[in-house]
């Protein structure tokens, strides 16, 4: 049983406060951590004895002695892109869907809070070398040999262990979950150097569809949930054995699985036109690729002129690019146009939709085959996304075309001509779909943990010297 009592205000920086969660008494910065080793000052936590731990919301949890303890389970993400923050939010609903209480699920950048540049700011890094493709393109085949990447993550993990440490000890996690490709290493070696890891489960689920990146590949996971069976050929070859690989599929919020909604009930419920077929134009969570220039082609095809009147409607939805909103919001359209920001119930513009036009973002990909929609691919970012490009095309589920004049002619011709063409996309890629995959991790991770004996053993003792 679980009682809620207000916490102090908070008075105390993040570190002020894991410190004296994590160690007690009062943290004068980094060099006094890095030195407070003395038996005395350090403060044992174990899960047994364990009676109280803050909460997400700043309030403090005073567990029952003797009631039976949640799991914690910490999800290390990163908003690089869109697609880190989606997948983890999906497996932490799937979580809670399959067991309730059982789970207590944190989301976290463990890396933006707690630890220094470079990891601290990984975001905008990571924009600004995707828009200038080349960097990019050395950046990720630069750092793809294994001695390269494990080197620098090494170099990194021992300048913030303690960082790292105090980050991922404060949610004094039994299940780790990386869905991101720089936080297997890290967190690793971490755990070892701190004896945990034998006793922390350990789990990597990829969310890149085909060529991801090496760094996504540990040998000492527990298990790597891999999407396709290319990524799981990939792990094979990079030393993953057998046993710690699973084919599930890319997790997808469970609202995309679970919620049956109709076409038409949509269209009321978004004030979209009831009988226009739609296109649904984006590009990831930051707005990507040519999106503004596809869209004013596309006010164009789908006009038909000799009848002057529109043959189809779209929906632009531009994600964090506040820019592209604006612009777009300018304009004039010769067809029903919805400009849109960040949106949360994307099943729902998904649903409305009769095709879709994003970059080969892996999240997008695997939503729109869900609800079976023919994509049109007008762009990918080097490296990761490139093989997402064959993985929807080989698959009869949609075409590749970098040109916004011919994506324009291939969705007119689809809501025209070649209804045929869209029909049978929208079955490949129904074929294609793996809706259940978020409630299948979470169920093998379950089996994980409960192979694993009683997780509520593990005794977080603060060792001192990690860094060394
Ligand atoms: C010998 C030549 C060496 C070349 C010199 C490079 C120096 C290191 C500089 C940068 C590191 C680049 C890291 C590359 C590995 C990235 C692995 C990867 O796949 O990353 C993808 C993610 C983003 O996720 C993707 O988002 C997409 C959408 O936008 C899509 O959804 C896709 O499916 C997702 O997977 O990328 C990142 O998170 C990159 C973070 C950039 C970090 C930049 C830090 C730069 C500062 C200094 C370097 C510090 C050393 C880092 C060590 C990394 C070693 C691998
Ligand atoms: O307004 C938006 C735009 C995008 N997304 C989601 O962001 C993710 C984008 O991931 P993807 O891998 O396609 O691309 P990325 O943004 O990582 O480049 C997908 O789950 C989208 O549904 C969203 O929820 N709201």
């Amino acid at each position: 049983m679980v009682m809620k009592v207000a916490t102090p205000e908070k008075v105390a920086s993040i570190t002020e406060k894991v410190w004296q969660s994590v160690y007690g008494g009062s943290n004068s910065g980094r060099h006094f951590y890095h030195h407070n080793h003395h038996p005395k000052h350090q403060r044992r936590y174990s899960y047994e004895s364990e009676d109280e731990y803050e909460d997400e919301d700043g309030t403090i949890q005073l567990m029952q002695m003797g009631a039976e303890r949640s799991k914690n389970v910490l999800i290390l993400m990163s908003d690089t892109g869109g697609g880190h923050r989606a997948s983890a939010e999906a497996i932490r609903d799937a979580f809670r869907i399959e067991f309730g209480d059982e789970y207590r699920i944190h989301v976290k950048d463990v890396w933006k809070e707690y630890t220094g540049w470079p990891l601290n700011d990984m975001e905008r890094s990571y924009k600004f070398m995707v828009k200038h493709v080349q960097l990019w393109k050395v950046a990720f085949h630069g750092t793809s040999p294994r001695w390269i990447h494990s080197s620098y993550l090494a170099a990194i993990a021992s300048y913030y262990a303690k960082e790292v440490e105090a980050g991922l000890m404060k949610y004094k996690p039994d299940i780790i979950i990386s869905v991101h490709p720089l936080m297997q290493h890290i967190p690793l070696l971490v755990l070892k150097w701190k004896g945990l890891q034998k006793k922390v489960i350990f789990v990597t689920v990829i969310t890149d569809l085909n060529t991801c990146h090496p760094t996504w590949f540990h040998p000492r996971v527990n298990r790597c949930y891999c999407p396709s069976n290319e990524v799981a050929k990939r792990a094979l070859c990079d030393g993953l054995e057998d046993s710690q690989v699973r084919v599930f599929g890319l997790p997808i919020r469970p609202s995309f699985a679970r919620a049956v909604l109709s076409k038409d009930d949509l269209r009321r419920e978004l004030e979209l036109d009831p009988d226009l077929p739609s296109v649904l134009l984006m590009g990831g969570g930051e707005g990507m690729g040519p999106v503004k220039k596809t869209a004013m082609a596309l006010s164009e095809s789908l006009y038909d002129k000799d009848q002057q009147k529109p043959i189809g409607q779209m929906i632009i939805i531009c994600g964090r690019n506040k820019g592209l909103v604006s612009t777009l919001e300018s304009q004039e359209w010769m067809i029903p146009v919805k400009v849109r920001g960040f949106e949360t119930q994307m099943e729902k513009w998904m649903g409305a939709c009769d095709c879709i036009i994003t970059k080969a973002g892996p999240g997008t990909i695997a939503e729109a085959l869900i609800r079976g929609l023919p994509i049109v691919l007008n762009d990918y970012i080097p490296g990761q996304e490139k093989g997402n490009v064959p993985y929807v095309v080989d698959n009869g589920a949609g075409v590749f075309t970098r040109s916004p004049k011919e994506t324009a002619r291939i969705v007119s011709e689809w809501f025209s001509t070649k209804t045929d063409e869209l029909k049978r996309m929208s079955e490949n890629a129904v074929k294609l779909a793996q809706p259940e995959a978020v409630f299948d991790i979470v169920k093998d991770i379950h089996e994980l943990a409960r192979h694993r004996g009683p997780l509520a053993n593990i005794s977080y003792v603060s060792t001192s010297n990690v860094a060394s």
